[in-house]
């Protein structure tokens, strides 16, 4: 197994540019397919969960020309005629890509079966396929119920009234969203349960938006897709830099900065992530707010107790800050922690004590006491691209560190310890 021996970092300041969001980049490739005519996509992400979807609309008969560093993508658009592949579609670890394409592939004309890597086996889709059942969708499990492999015997669907479970993964209704002005009546999806995640339901509405279509939202209660409506390409369109990535930026300044300017996020921002810069605010950085970056600076940093549910992906790299502030950090109502790349309570536990915090992992959240001194510890990753970027912190923070298997960043962030070399002094 590769490692990567990160020596203790002196100081960080400098410029990052941020490679385009994974949810923007994912969505946007998508919903240019499901238009007619060509759609051009500025600033696409290039990493492992965007290559998922790329080979899955090339084996769907989608022409998407790139680039030669594969961050602009030409999309001619099928209106949703797909041609039928002949292997199953691999969708890796790719949520993303794995719970819209099983809610556009329910609705087309062709049969497809949906695969991915074990740990994809491992998380739970059965609320989004019992409510594409409920509108009359053929959806079989080719293991285990409710969780992938997926066999899609593509129908017409008529739409109505239906209800999501909202608890466990907001994707499951993004899903149903965007594959809603597919379906020849309105669609009326009621939410049961609390719906997790609410910000990238924005994202999903805001984009749906820039392809055409409206949703109406109610309360993150109820949402409301008129039929008639159809995917219209904007022709350009252009991805935003990634909040969750930034997030690690964020933190570096805040533990160790330097100024770090960070383009690609601001207040201008569709992605909820881009509030894990408020919470650094109140662990103690400074941030300077600008449309499309923020300016960040360290602070004297203390732990805050905060629920997380609406940023799940940066409260990870509140876990390491953690490590750096005086007194207790709580991070809560994550339990969906548990269903993503790794059981991510578990895992930042785990790799928490090892470099010395005192930590108490909960049902839904985690409390972590910093250690007097940072211990020198391997860092098991858990194929988790965020577990490798995040104790990538320790270094900031001034301790060397060892990081087991750092290659797995490239689900989201392929050259971001390169990044992170380049801001280090
Ligand atoms: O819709 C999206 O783009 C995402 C939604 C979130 O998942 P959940 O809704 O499962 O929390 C997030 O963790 C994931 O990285 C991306
Ligand atoms: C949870 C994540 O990914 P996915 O889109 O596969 O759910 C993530 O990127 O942290």
């Amino acid at each position: 197994m590769e490692q990567l021996f990160l020596k203790a970092i002196k100081g960080v300041s400098g410029c990052v540019t941020l490679p385009g969001s994974k949810s923007l980049s994912n969505r946007i490739l998508l919903l240019a397919a499901l238009c007619e005519g060509e759609t051009q996509v500025d600033n696409l992400l290039d990493s492992d969960d965007i290559r998922r979807m790329l080979e899955a609309l090339a084996a769907l008969g989608v022409d998407v020309k790139l680039n030669p560093d594969r961050t602009t993508a030409w999309v001619q658009g099928t209106g949703g005629r797909f041609t039928q592949p002949t292997e199953p579609l691999f969708l890796g670890n790719a949520g993303t890509a794995f719970r819209p394409l099983t809610a556009v592939l329910a609705v087309s004309a062709i049969n497809t079966e949906l695969t991915g890597e074990p740990r994809m086996n491992e998380r739970p889709i059965g609320h989004l396929v019992d409510a594409l059942m409920h509108l009359g969708a053929d959806i079989k499990y080719l293991a285990e119920t409710d969780y992938p492999p997926l066999k899609i015997t593509g129908l017409p669907i008529k739409g109505g009234e239906v209800v999501i479970d909202g608890s466990i993964s907001s994707q499951f209704l993004t899903a149903l969203l965007m594959a809603a002005p597919l379906f020849s009546e309105d669609t009326h999806i009621k939410i049961k349960g609390e719906l997790v995640s609410k910000p990238y339901i924005d994202i999903t509405i805001n984009i749906m938006k820039r392809f055409g279509v409206e949703v109406i939202n109610s309360d993150y209660q109820s949402f409301y897709v008129q039929s008639g409506q159809s995917y219209q390409s904007p022709k350009q369109i252009m991805v935003e830099g990634d909040a969750s990535s930034a997030s690690y930026f964020v933190a570096a300044a805040a533990i160790n900065g330097g100024e770090i300017e960070i383009n690609g996020v601001g207040t201008n921002s569709v992605q909820g992530d881009i509030d894990f810069a408020k919470v650094m605010e109140a662990v103690g950085a400074k941030v300077t707010w600008y449309p499309d970056k923020l300016v960040v600076e360290k602070g004297s940093l203390k732990g805050v107790d905060i629920d997380a549910n609406a940023i799940p992906d940066a409260a990870m790299t509140l876990a390491t800050v953690a490590l750096f502030a005086k007194g207790k950090t709580a991070i809560r109502n994550i339990y969906n922690w548990r269903v993503k790349e790794t059981d991510r309570l578990a895992a930042m536990a785990t790799e928490l004590r090892k470099v010395g915090a005192e930590v108490i992992e909960g049902h839904d959240y985690i409390e972590i006491t910093p250690p007097d001194t940072i211990k020198l510890a391997e860092i098991d990753t858990y194929n988790d691209h965020r577990i490798a970027m995040c104790f990538s912190m320790v270094a900031v923070g001034g301790y060397d560190i060892i990081i087991n298997d750092p290659k797995c960043t490239h689900k989201t962030f392929p050259t971001y310890f390169d990044t992170l070399e380049t801001i280090s002094n």
